[in-house]
């Protein structure tokens, strides 16, 4: 099974490059922020949680992220394996997926961290903001989202580094640039 954690800061290209990433080695994806937003245009309860947290900038408490992980993990049947974007953001995150793996014979192949500088991410979640609307999208909250990104998230990189299952990615270049990059480290896995 092929399972990796694609990492990095809002607006680093986590969900451009799943997409390349699912169709070139047939797994599934785990989007943890598209499974949130579904949630709340659907109106459930689930939903409702989150979008409290969601509207702040922060992150919504682990012990609901990893509920809603290992239930949308076991749904995919006879599965080649699992990109996981947008989880784990926390070290209590990290370790409970590995944990939630080896119960189920497994662990994570690769950690892909895709490094962009900060006025970059700014210019791509401002645009990104306009094009699709996504509410969380704004100065503000980006600005929020920025700084629970360096003081929760971030901390992970030493966490995976330790764990031999880092990979730096330069996130900055064309998107395929970018996936010639991150083929090369997984073919090598
Ligand atoms: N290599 C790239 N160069 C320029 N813009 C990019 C690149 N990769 C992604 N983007 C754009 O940046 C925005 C954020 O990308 P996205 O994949 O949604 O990031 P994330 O899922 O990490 O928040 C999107 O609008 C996307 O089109
Ligand atoms: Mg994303």
């Amino acid at each position: 099974m092929l399972n990796i954690v694609i990492f990095g800061a809002p607006g680093s290209g986590k969900g451009t490059q799943s997409e390349r990433i699912v169709e070139k080695y047939g797994i599934n994806h785990i989007s943890t922020g598209d499974v949130l937003r579904a949630e709340i245009k659907n109106g459930t309860e689930l939903g409702k949680t989150a979008k409290g947290y969601i509207d702040q900038g922060q992150l919504i408490p682990d012990e609901l992220m990893i509920d809603i992980l290992a239930s949308v993990f076991d749904s995919f049947k006879d599965s080649k394996g699992v990109i996981f974007d947008g989880f784990p953001r926390t070290i209590a995150q990290a370790e409970a997926l590995k944990k939630m793996l080896a119960e189920r014979g497994q662990d994570v192949s690769v950690m892909v961290d895709l490094d962009v500088p900060e006025e970059e991410l700014m210019v791509r979640l401002i645009k990104r903001g306009k094009d699709s609307g996504r509410a969380d999208d704004n100065e503000e909250t980006i600005k929020k989202r920025l700084h629970v990104y360096h003081s929760q998230t971030a901390p992970l990189i030493d966490w995976y580094k330790n764990e031999k299952k880092y990979q730096h990615i330069n996130g900055l270049g064309t998107m395929e640039g970018i996936f010639a990059e991150i083929c090369e480290a997984v073919d090598k896995l």
